[in-house]
């Protein structure tokens, strides 16, 4: 069930981290010897403790970062800047204030260069995906939070992106608004029809994190690795009230509270 310091060799990789090192141009050496992999069809998520490295790694993967060392891959090909196949969903970058819901989905259809009929039907299945048909003509200022973060998930999956890089996507929401979202979120992620392959999520929140993902990465240590790899295998949709899920948060927390070194 659970294998510390494991190295993915699975089968269907889609992002593979490979002896990762980084140091940021003050000197400060953030991760060594950093190995993971997303698989297809996969939720994964990264925790660890506040500061350790957790949205670096994220910026890595994207290719926002370049590593110091080693290599990220994507489908078996080296990334070595941003790609529209990878898409980073991050907290504080929601929507657009002066563009309605759809408009703000149309925005990532640019770089495709459709025609504005095709882009606006694009971007009105999207928000259909989630939840959001009939609220096109909206500005953010007149949704609700849980109603941003859709749109900003369908602005992400409107671009068709193999890899979803969500950092903390929940954190602004309420918990009965929170726990809505994820369920269907991992409905319309995994979707027959949605051509999405696997989802990388950084989560402070272990309740949501055994909720959603298939294989969670603690991230430890100064300067920072991966110390466990838990795969995770209760059946969905999981609850927290189950004898099972108290385990693998004690198993959890146990690797995130150890000293290292
Ligand atoms: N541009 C930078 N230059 C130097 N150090 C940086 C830079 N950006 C971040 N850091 C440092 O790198 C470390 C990792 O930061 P990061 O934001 O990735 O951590 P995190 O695990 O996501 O934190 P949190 O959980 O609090 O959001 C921190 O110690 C931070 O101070």
């Amino acid at each position: 069930m659970i294998c510390p310091y494991r190295s993915g060799e699975d089968s269907g990789t889609t992002i593979e981290v490979r002896n990762l090192e980084f140091v940021y141009e003050n000197g400060f050496r953030v991760f060594t010897n950093v190995n993971l992999t997303a698989g297809e069809k996969q939720f994964v998520s990264i925790v660890g403790p506040s500061g350790v490295g957790k949205s670096t790694l994220l910026r890595l993967i994207g290719g926002f970062l370049k590593p110091t060392s080693g290599e990220v891959y994507l489908e078996g090909r080296r990334i070595l800047r941003p790609t529209p196949r990878v898409i980073l969903v991050h907290q504080s970058i929601v929507t657009f204030p002066w563009m309605t819901a759809l408009e703000n989905v149309m925005l990532a259809l640019k770089p495709k260069r459709m025609s504005k009929e095709e882009a606006r039907e694009v971007a009105r299945q999207a928000l259909e995906r989630v939840g959001l048909q009939g609220f096109e003509d909206l500005y953010p200022k007149e949704m609700s939070g849980g109603m941003r973060q859709r749109v900003a998930v369908a602005r992400a999956l409107a671009a068709d992106p193999a890899v979803l890089l969500m950092d903390e996507p929940f954190a602004h929401l309420d918990e009965l608004t929170a726990e809505g979202l994820r369920q269907d979120i991992y409905n319309i992620l995994f979707s027959e029809d949605n051509p999405l392959r696997s989802v990388i999520m950084v989560s402070h929140n272990l309740t949501e994190v055994l909720e959603l993902s298939d294989r969670i990465y603690v991230v430890n240590g100064s300067p920072a690795t991966i110390v466990a790899t838990v795969d995770v295998r209760m059946p969905r949709p999981r609850s927290p009230r189950n004898p099972e899920f108290d385990r693998y948060l004690d198993l959890l927390y146990g690797y995130l509270t150890r000293e290292r070194r």
